[in-house]
């Protein structure tokens, strides 16, 4: 699904207006239309005060519109004017002008002078404040308003986006957003819904289509995509009945030392279980009996010492792709060892952990890099490689001039896993935090590598990857529960994350 950015949103709403040779009042009349539809479908005429507070920029427009429908179908509504500014937009007047023509009670106009209404943990409220045009920090007193929302435990519901929250930075110290309970956005989704400083605003929330011109949103190519099922099963290539190991490919992963053995294991078995056709694991000596006996499947080869951890890495596999880093350390010896398995490389390969420590030790490595390799890093890592950054925004932009600039792909791990390339940032739509548990990491390393090994372009292998590794653990916890997940289990479910890819929705019970 793509994800617009502000001026293609403004611009997707103004080709609909012209398109239709309608005003654009319009366009808000069928938002707030919407909007009543969702809040009367829950509500069935129910008499719970409503409070509705509207900006005077469209977001507010909305807000009216929805504030009018409320009022001619006899709700118990109280609208305000949450008077930030001068400048009050035409569309906003005329659907303040629209409610004020079936009502005597006009809304209430609040301005920096006022009181602010009581709002009681009984009450409904319509946060139409700020939409997607918040560009500066709002008023002191519109920021107390906030908090009274936020401080009150009524049900808040959100018009487009959380009042307060930006589209193009995180909040700052002192900066407050409207915490709703759900959020009616319109259209698609926007970019802050998923990053770790907002994302907890938007506990839940739904999409309302309000009909933007579908040929401009179709081809409007956008720097922001969300991957899920749908985009997945583009990807995704079946095997045919005659199908053998030797057609899917042969993974190799890199790593383990003495005590971090588990994260090899179970990157190799994740990779089994992704659809690698073989799989083998490069170890230190110590290492080839744990993963021979936790690992039947997996074949074993390691270096010619005898020490805790690889010292060198070379290897008679002929690998289809290959996955470094798992617990492999960041000895001395070790990052020799990598030096020289980074010179002889050419094709892409999965780099992950101390793999991607080592890298960030030594730049010059980079340059060894094969192009289009996949980068795991989670947060720290990354930090590690590209350096600090401001806030989620700027880690986005860093880190994707970073990829650009050494042709390379890097999967940013997180709650809502963002893949970069070529400037483009693909957020992922699976997984649960059950998946915050030790090893899931290298959980991921051995699926992207499997899906390496199968064929797939790497920028397929990455997203395919995170997908199923989220989609394993979504229908894990079923099972194990969000805390009882363990990395392994995750391995277990992979298979059911792509029957899942086809599974026919559940047929509504009968009633
Ligand atoms: N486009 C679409 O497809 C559709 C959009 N729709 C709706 O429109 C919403 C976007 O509306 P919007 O652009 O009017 O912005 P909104 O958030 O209402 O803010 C109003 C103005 O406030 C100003 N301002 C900013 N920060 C400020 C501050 N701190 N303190 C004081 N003032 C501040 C700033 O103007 P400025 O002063 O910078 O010129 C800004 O323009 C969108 O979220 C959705 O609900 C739907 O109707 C249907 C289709
Ligand atoms: N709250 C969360 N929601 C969804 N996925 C998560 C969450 N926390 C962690 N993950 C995922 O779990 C994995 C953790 O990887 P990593 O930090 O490398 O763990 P480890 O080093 O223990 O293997 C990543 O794929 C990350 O996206
Ligand atoms: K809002």
């Amino acid at each position: 699904m793509k994800i617009y950015s502000r001026a293609q949103i403004y611009e997707a709403d103004k080709i609909t207006a012209e398109k239709e040779s309608l005003p654009s009042i319009n366009l808000m009349e069928r938002a707030g239309g919407y909007l009543y539809e969702w809040v009367h479908e829950r509500l069935q005429g129910g008499k719970v005060p409503i409070k509705v507070f509207c900006g005077i920029g469209n977001n507010g427009g909305d807000g009216m519109v929805l504030a009018r429908y409320l009022v001619e179908n006899n709700y118990n509504v109280t609208t305000y004017v949450v008077n930030y500014n001068t400048k009050r937009v035409p569309d906003f007047l005329e659907a303040y002008d629209r409610l004020k023509s079936v009502t005597k009670n006009w809304p209430i106009v609040l301005t920096e002078e006022s009181v602010l209404p009581e709002i009681s943990p009984q009450d409904i409220v319509i946060d139409a404040i700020f939409g997607i045009g918040l560009n500066r920090a709002p008023q002191d007193w519109v920021k107390k308003l906030f908090s009274a929302i936020n401080a009150s435990n009524a049900y808040v519901l959100s018009v487009d986006i959380p009042s307060g929250m930006y589209m193009d930075r995180s909040p700052e110290e002192g900066d407050v957003i409207v915490l709703p309970r759900f959020t009616l956005s319109f259209q698609a989704p926007k970019l802050p819904f998923f990053l770790p400083a907002t994302a907890p605003f938007m506990q839940a929330w739904d999409i309302l289509d309000i009909g933007l011109d579908p040929e401009y949103l179709a081809k409007t190519p956008t720097d922001v995509e969300l991957i899920g099922k749908q985009e997945v099963i583009q990807m995704y290539k079946s095997r045919h009945q005659f199908a053998h190991k030797g057609m899917f490919g042969h993974s190799l992963l890199i790593g383990g030392s003495y005590g971090k053995m588990g994260a090899i294991v179970l990157a190799s078995k994740a990779a089994m279980r992704a659809g690698s056709g073989m799989v083998t694991a490069y170890v230190p000596q110590i290492g080839v009996q744990i993963l021979q006996t936790a690992l039947p499947e997996v074949m074993a080869e390691t270096d010619n010492f005898n020490g805790k951890v690889l010292e060198e890495i070379d290897f008679q596999t002929e690998a289809n792709a290959i996955g470094i880093g798992p617990g492999m350390g960041t000895d001395p010896k070790t990052v020799k060892a990598v030096e020289g398995f980074l010179k002889a490389q050419k094709n892409p390969m999965v780099i992950d952990a101390d793999a991607i420590n080592i890298i960030a030790a030594h730049p010059a490595l980079l340059e060894h890099v094969p192009n289009l390799s996949i980068f795991t890093p989670h947060l720290g890592e990354l930090e590690r490689l590209i350096g600090t950054w401001k806030d989620d925004f700027d880690r986005l932009e860093k880190t994707s001039k970073f990829a650009k600039t050494h042709d390379i792909i890097i999967v940013i791990k997180g709650a809502h896993t963002i893949t970069t390339h070529d400037m483009k940032l693909y957020i992922n739509d699976s997984g649960n935090p059950g998946l915050a548990t030790a090893g899931s990491g290298d959980v991921l390393t051995g699926v992207i590598t499997g899906l390496l090994a199968q064929g797939y372009h790497p920028m397929e292998a990455a997203l395919m990857g995170v997908y199923f590794h989220g989609r394993a653990a979504d229908i894990a916890i079923n099972q194990y529960g969000i805390e009882g997940l363990m990395a392994g289990d995750v391995i277990e479910f992979l298979g059911r994350a792509y029957m899942d890819l086809f599974a026919k929705p559940e047929e509504p019970k009968a009633p």
